[in-house]
Protein backbone atom coordinates (compact mmCIF):
# COMPACT_ATOMS: atom_id res chain seq x y z
CA UNK A 1 0.00 0.00 0.00
CA UNK A 2 1.13 2.98 -1.00
CA UNK A 3 2.31 5.76 2.01
CA UNK A 4 2.38 9.54 1.76
CA UNK A 5 5.88 10.17 2.65
CA UNK A 6 4.53 13.58 4.73
CA UNK A 7 1.63 14.30 7.07
CA UNK A 8 -1.64 16.31 5.81
CA UNK A 9 -0.35 19.28 7.64
CA UNK A 10 2.43 19.19 4.87
CA UNK A 11 0.34 18.35 1.62
CA UNK A 12 -1.70 19.36 -1.06
CA UNK A 13 -3.47 17.36 -3.30
CA UNK A 14 -3.70 17.66 -6.58
CA UNK A 15 -6.30 15.27 -8.75
CA UNK A 16 -7.14 13.81 -12.31
CA UNK A 17 -10.65 13.14 -12.65
CA UNK A 18 -11.60 10.74 -15.48
CA UNK A 19 -9.77 7.57 -14.76
CA UNK A 20 -9.19 8.45 -11.37
CA UNK A 21 -11.82 10.04 -9.35
CA UNK A 22 -14.48 8.39 -11.86
CA UNK A 23 -14.20 5.37 -14.04
CA UNK A 24 -14.19 5.95 -17.81
CA UNK A 25 -17.68 5.58 -19.09
CA UNK A 26 -19.40 5.08 -22.89
CA UNK A 27 -19.20 8.97 -23.21
CA UNK A 28 -17.91 12.15 -21.32
CA UNK A 29 -21.13 13.03 -20.19
CA UNK A 30 -22.33 9.79 -18.65
CA UNK A 31 -19.58 9.11 -15.72
CA UNK A 32 -20.56 8.24 -12.22
CA UNK A 33 -19.99 10.08 -9.30
CA UNK A 34 -19.47 6.97 -6.42
CA UNK A 35 -21.36 7.25 -3.41
CA UNK A 36 -18.92 8.27 -1.00
CA UNK A 37 -16.50 9.99 -3.08
CA UNK A 38 -17.26 13.62 -2.28
CA UNK A 39 -17.75 13.03 1.64
CA UNK A 40 -13.91 11.64 1.38
CA UNK A 41 -12.78 14.91 -0.71
CA UNK A 42 -14.37 17.02 1.61
CA UNK A 43 -13.01 15.54 4.64
CA UNK A 44 -9.43 15.72 3.08
CA UNK A 45 -9.90 19.19 1.90
CA UNK A 46 -10.76 20.04 5.55
CA UNK A 47 -7.48 18.03 6.84
CA UNK A 48 -5.36 19.99 4.33
CA UNK A 49 -6.66 23.51 5.51
CA UNK A 50 -8.36 23.82 2.24
CA UNK A 51 -5.50 22.33 -0.45
CA UNK A 52 -7.59 20.35 -2.54
CA UNK A 53 -7.77 20.70 -6.54
CA UNK A 54 -8.63 18.97 -9.37
CA UNK A 55 -6.64 19.38 -12.70
CA UNK A 56 -8.54 17.92 -15.53
CA UNK A 57 -8.83 17.73 -19.50
CA UNK A 58 -11.96 18.56 -19.10
CA UNK A 59 -13.63 22.34 -19.22
CA UNK A 60 -14.17 23.62 -15.57
CA UNK A 61 -17.54 23.71 -15.77
CA UNK A 62 -17.85 20.09 -16.30
CA UNK A 63 -15.95 19.30 -12.77
CA UNK A 64 -18.34 22.08 -11.49
CA UNK A 65 -21.04 19.88 -12.61
CA UNK A 66 -20.19 16.45 -11.19
CA UNK A 67 -18.35 17.94 -8.37
CA UNK A 68 -20.30 20.88 -7.37
CA UNK A 69 -18.66 22.97 -4.19
CA UNK A 70 -16.21 19.99 -3.59
CA UNK A 71 -12.54 20.86 -5.08
CA UNK A 72 -11.14 24.83 -3.89
CA UNK A 73 -9.39 25.27 -6.92
CA UNK A 74 -9.78 23.50 -10.58
CA UNK A 75 -7.12 23.71 -13.46
CA UNK A 76 -9.10 22.56 -17.10
CA UNK A 77 -8.55 21.63 -20.08
CA UNK A 78 -5.12 20.36 -19.40
CA UNK A 79 -4.50 23.49 -17.83
CA UNK A 80 -5.64 26.25 -20.34
CA UNK A 81 -7.96 27.29 -18.19
CA UNK A 82 -7.15 27.58 -14.20
CA UNK A 83 -9.38 28.89 -11.23
CA UNK A 84 -7.81 29.61 -8.33
CA UNK A 85 -10.38 29.71 -5.46
CA UNK A 86 -14.09 28.97 -5.49
CA UNK A 87 -16.11 31.77 -7.23
CA UNK A 88 -12.82 33.72 -8.61
CA UNK A 89 -12.78 34.52 -12.16
CA UNK A 90 -11.13 31.80 -14.61
CA UNK A 91 -7.58 32.48 -15.94
CA UNK A 92 -7.36 31.75 -19.32
CA UNK A 93 -3.90 32.36 -21.32
CA UNK A 94 -3.78 33.77 -24.87
CA UNK A 95 -3.64 31.08 -27.14
CA UNK A 96 -4.43 30.31 -30.77
CA UNK A 97 -7.66 29.64 -31.75
CA UNK A 98 -8.44 26.59 -33.60
CA UNK A 99 -8.68 27.05 -37.60
CA UNK A 100 -12.71 27.40 -38.27
CA UNK A 101 -11.84 24.57 -40.86
CA UNK A 102 -10.33 22.30 -38.88
CA UNK A 103 -13.39 22.61 -36.32
CA UNK A 104 -15.67 21.84 -39.61
CA UNK A 105 -13.82 18.97 -40.89
CA UNK A 106 -13.66 16.91 -37.63
CA UNK A 107 -17.48 17.60 -37.47
CA UNK A 108 -17.92 16.53 -40.87
CA UNK A 109 -16.71 13.01 -39.88
CA UNK A 110 -18.88 13.53 -36.79
CA UNK A 111 -21.44 13.12 -39.29
CA UNK A 112 -20.66 10.15 -41.09
CA UNK A 113 -20.19 8.17 -37.60
CA UNK A 114 -22.99 8.00 -35.43
CA UNK A 115 -21.65 7.13 -31.98
CA UNK A 116 -18.63 9.70 -32.94
CA UNK A 117 -18.19 13.03 -31.09
CA UNK A 118 -16.10 16.18 -31.32
CA UNK A 119 -15.74 17.86 -27.92
CA UNK A 120 -15.09 21.38 -28.51
CA UNK A 121 -12.87 23.33 -25.75
CA UNK A 122 -11.12 27.11 -25.65
CA UNK A 123 -8.42 25.75 -26.94
CA UNK A 124 -8.66 22.78 -28.60
CA UNK A 125 -10.68 19.69 -29.36
CA UNK A 126 -11.35 16.25 -28.77
CA UNK A 127 -12.37 13.50 -31.44
CA UNK A 128 -13.49 10.74 -29.72
CA UNK A 129 -14.12 7.26 -31.16
CA UNK A 130 -14.88 5.00 -28.23
CA UNK A 131 -18.56 3.99 -29.41
CA UNK A 132 -17.57 4.40 -33.30
CA UNK A 133 -14.30 2.98 -33.19
CA UNK A 134 -14.78 2.89 -37.33
CA UNK A 135 -14.51 6.70 -37.26
CA UNK A 136 -10.94 6.21 -36.05
CA UNK A 137 -8.66 6.38 -39.18
CA UNK A 138 -10.84 9.02 -40.46
CA UNK A 139 -9.94 10.69 -37.85
CA UNK A 140 -6.29 9.84 -37.54
CA UNK A 141 -5.63 11.17 -41.71
CA UNK A 142 -7.59 14.43 -41.32
CA UNK A 143 -5.69 15.66 -38.50
CA UNK A 144 -2.20 13.88 -40.11
CA UNK A 145 -2.85 16.50 -42.56
CA UNK A 146 -2.68 19.67 -40.26
CA UNK A 147 -0.12 21.89 -39.39
CA UNK A 148 -0.12 21.34 -36.43
CA UNK A 149 2.91 22.51 -34.54
CA UNK A 150 3.52 24.92 -37.11
CA UNK A 151 -0.21 26.29 -35.95
CA UNK A 152 0.93 26.15 -32.31
CA UNK A 153 -0.74 23.02 -31.59
CA UNK A 154 0.34 19.36 -30.45
CA UNK A 155 -1.63 16.18 -31.28
CA UNK A 156 -1.84 14.00 -28.22
CA UNK A 157 -3.45 10.46 -28.20
CA UNK A 158 -6.04 9.86 -25.45
CA UNK A 159 -8.40 7.36 -24.26
CA UNK A 160 -10.31 5.91 -27.47
CA UNK A 161 -9.78 9.61 -28.78
CA UNK A 162 -7.20 12.22 -30.23
CA UNK A 163 -6.83 15.20 -28.71
CA UNK A 164 -5.79 18.52 -30.06
CA UNK A 165 -3.80 20.93 -27.71
CA UNK A 166 -2.27 23.74 -27.22
CA UNK A 167 1.55 24.04 -26.99
CA UNK A 168 3.10 24.52 -23.67
CA UNK A 169 0.39 24.10 -21.63
CA UNK A 170 0.00 20.70 -19.42
CA UNK A 171 -1.13 19.43 -16.46
CA UNK A 172 2.95 20.15 -15.53
CA UNK A 173 2.07 23.91 -15.49
CA UNK A 174 -1.83 24.01 -13.77
CA UNK A 175 0.38 22.36 -10.79
CA UNK A 176 3.18 24.73 -10.53
CA UNK A 177 0.78 27.28 -11.20
CA UNK A 178 -1.87 26.47 -8.37
CA UNK A 179 1.32 25.81 -6.04
CA UNK A 180 1.89 29.36 -5.74
CA UNK A 181 -1.40 30.44 -4.52
CA UNK A 182 -2.82 29.57 -1.05
CA UNK A 183 -3.73 27.22 0.55
CA UNK A 184 -1.40 25.59 -1.72
CA UNK A 185 1.86 27.83 -1.40
CA UNK A 186 4.24 25.85 1.08
CA UNK A 187 2.49 22.27 0.87
CA UNK A 188 3.94 19.52 -1.44
CA UNK A 189 2.09 18.44 -4.15
CA UNK A 190 0.58 15.16 -4.79
CA UNK A 191 -0.34 14.74 -7.85
CA UNK A 192 -2.30 11.05 -9.21
CA UNK A 193 -3.62 10.20 -12.81
CA UNK A 194 -4.30 7.75 -15.25
CA UNK A 195 -3.31 9.07 -18.95
CA UNK A 196 -0.42 9.92 -20.81
CA UNK A 197 -1.49 14.03 -20.03
CA UNK A 198 -0.94 13.14 -16.11
CA UNK A 199 2.68 12.31 -16.70
CA UNK A 200 4.05 15.98 -16.98
CA UNK A 201 1.56 16.47 -13.28
CA UNK A 202 3.71 13.37 -12.07
CA UNK A 203 6.87 15.03 -13.11
CA UNK A 204 6.62 18.70 -11.69
CA UNK A 205 5.05 17.40 -8.03
CA UNK A 206 7.84 15.07 -8.00
CA UNK A 207 10.50 17.49 -9.11
CA UNK A 208 9.18 20.15 -6.18
CA UNK A 209 9.59 17.62 -3.62
CA UNK A 210 6.22 15.70 -3.60
CA UNK A 211 4.78 12.44 -5.13
CA UNK A 212 3.17 11.64 -8.20
CA UNK A 213 1.35 8.04 -9.10
CA UNK A 214 -0.04 6.80 -11.93
CA UNK A 215 -3.08 4.48 -12.56
CA UNK A 216 -2.47 1.48 -13.51
CA UNK A 217 1.48 2.02 -12.65
CA UNK A 218 0.79 2.38 -8.99
CA UNK A 219 -3.02 1.66 -8.20
CA UNK A 220 -4.15 -0.86 -9.76
CA UNK A 221 -7.13 0.76 -10.93
CA UNK A 222 -9.30 3.88 -9.71
CA UNK A 223 -11.41 1.75 -7.48
CA UNK A 224 -8.13 0.47 -5.84
CA UNK A 225 -7.35 4.45 -5.53
CA UNK A 226 -10.56 5.67 -4.44
CA UNK A 227 -10.29 2.96 -1.90
CA UNK A 228 -6.98 4.44 -1.06
CA UNK A 229 -8.20 7.78 -1.21
CA UNK A 230 -10.76 6.77 1.21
CA UNK A 231 -8.47 5.69 3.76
CA UNK A 232 -6.47 9.01 3.46
CA UNK A 233 -9.69 11.18 4.10
CA UNK A 234 -10.23 8.36 8.00
CA UNK A 235 -5.85 9.54 8.42
CA UNK A 236 -4.37 6.23 7.56
CA UNK A 237 -1.63 6.03 5.00
CA UNK A 238 0.00 9.79 6.12
CA UNK A 239 3.73 9.80 7.05
CA UNK A 240 4.86 11.95 10.36
O1 LIG B 1 -7.76 14.82 -17.47
P1 LIG B 1 -8.97 13.99 -17.25
O2 LIG B 1 -9.85 14.46 -16.14
O3 LIG B 1 -8.62 12.51 -17.12
O4 LIG B 1 -9.82 14.12 -18.60
C1 LIG B 1 -9.33 13.53 -19.81
C2 LIG B 1 -10.43 13.55 -20.87
O5 LIG B 1 -11.54 12.88 -20.30
C3 LIG B 1 -12.74 12.81 -21.05
O6 LIG B 1 -12.61 11.82 -22.06
C4 LIG B 1 -12.29 10.52 -21.57
O7 LIG B 1 -13.25 10.10 -20.58
C5 LIG B 1 -14.61 9.86 -21.10
C6 LIG B 1 -15.49 9.51 -19.91
O8 LIG B 1 -15.02 8.39 -19.22
C7 LIG B 1 -14.54 8.74 -22.16
O9 LIG B 1 -15.86 8.51 -22.68
C8 LIG B 1 -13.58 9.15 -23.29
O10 LIG B 1 -13.42 8.06 -24.20
C9 LIG B 1 -12.19 9.50 -22.70
O11 LIG B 1 -11.32 9.99 -23.75
C10 LIG B 1 -13.14 14.17 -21.59
O12 LIG B 1 -14.17 14.03 -22.53
C11 LIG B 1 -11.98 14.94 -22.21
O13 LIG B 1 -12.35 16.28 -22.46
C12 LIG B 1 -10.80 14.97 -21.23
O14 LIG B 1 -9.70 15.64 -21.84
Amino acid sequence: MIHVPFPPSKAALLLDFDGTLVDIAPTPDTVKVSEGLVPDLLRLKDMLGGALAIVTGRPIAQIDHFLPGVPHAVAGEHGVMVRAAPGADIQGRALPDVPEDWRRAAMDIEACFPGAHVEHKKAGMVLHYRKAPEAEPDFRALTASWPVERSGFHLQDALMAIELRPLGVDKGTALRELMVESPFRGRLPLFVGDDVTDRDGVRAAQQMGGAGWLIPDDFPDAKTFREWLHGLAEGRGWGV
